[in-house]
């Protein structure tokens, strides 16, 4: 890994909202075609990090670099070799698939033919060349998933930000593009990919980091992760990295409350 150069290096990043840091000094260098699994409890700062690489949130302090530019730097160039999948997509629901990838491709480059035939091979590929001219307001959750997924891959991108990119959808799908995010790392493009499910990071991931608190508090395979902890699996050594134990007690007193039963 040593001699190729990191896509991604981060030093000492630090983000505070009013008098509140979120991220306390994060490290990283990211390798091409790593698929890193960005992993943290809700408000670690994963959200954070990814926004300010991709340009979205400024005002940190420590260096970022993401393929040799600062996204602070007012140079929109890099923007066009990286891919998102926002967790919460503003989607144009009065818009059909035909017209928003078009419209995402011409924002990343491609002509509008381009543009248009690439969107349409792939959304046949995903088994919905039948609703290709129809409102995405129409769409299922997964099948508007799909759309994003779409698009944030239009522009054959060298980074891929994903965020829960599998939410909504079915068993069959979720086989495809794990398997096609092993195919782009495979072929070099390195993927960063945050979400709750343990499971699926555990098997997609080659590189596991765990944020908590604005701090990366691990970082590496599985199976290093593994060797550190006393438990089996992501889960387990998530909650033991993350200090939580308690989740019996806390259920318990949910349902207490919700019958009735307890004054806690
Ligand atoms: N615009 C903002 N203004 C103030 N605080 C913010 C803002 N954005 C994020 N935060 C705070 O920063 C912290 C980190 O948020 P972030 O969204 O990065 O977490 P996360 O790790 O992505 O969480 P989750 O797993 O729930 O998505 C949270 O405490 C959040 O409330």
């Amino acid at each position: 890994m040593n001699s190729v150069k990191p896509i991604i290096t981060i030093r000492d990043l630090r983000k505070r909202y009013g008098d509140r840091y979120v991220l306390n000094g994060v490290d990283l260098d990211v390798y091409p075609g790593q698929i890193i699994g960005y992993i943290g409890p809700n408000g670690a700062g994963k959200s954070t990090t990814v926004k300010i690489m991709l340009g979205l949130v400024g005002e940190y302090s420590g260096e970022v670099s993401i393929i040799g530019q600062s996204p602070d730097a007012g140079d929109v160039e890099y923007k066009r070799r990286i891919g998102y999948v926002p967790e919460i997509a503003e989607m144009y629901d009065t818009l059909t698939p035909r017209e928003y990838l078009t419209f995402i491709g011409e924002l990343y480059g491609l002509s509008m033919d381009e543009a248009e035939y690439k969107a349409r091979k792939l959304m046949n590929r995903f088994g919905m060349e039948q609703v290709f001219n129809q409102r995405i307001a129409s769409f299922s959750k997964g099948m508007k998933q799909k759309v994003l997924i779409i698009s944030s891959l239009l522009h054959n991108p060298d980074i891929l930000f994903l965020d829960e990119p599998l939410s909504g959808l079915d068993a069959n799908s979720v086989m495809v593009v794990k398997e096609i995010l092993a195919l782009l790392a495979a072929s070099g493009k390195t993927i960063f990919y945050s979400s709750h499910m343990m499971d699926v990071v555990e098997k997609i991931s080659n590189r596991i980091i765990l944020l908590d608190g604005g701090r990366v508090v691990a970082d590496g395979s599985f199976e290093e992760l593994k060797g550190k902890s006393q438990e089996g699996s992501l889960e387990q050594i998530f909650n033991q990295l993350t200090g939580f134990n308690e989740h019996k007690q806390i259920a318990e007193q949910f349902v207490a409350i919700v019958r009735g039963e307890a004054d806690v």
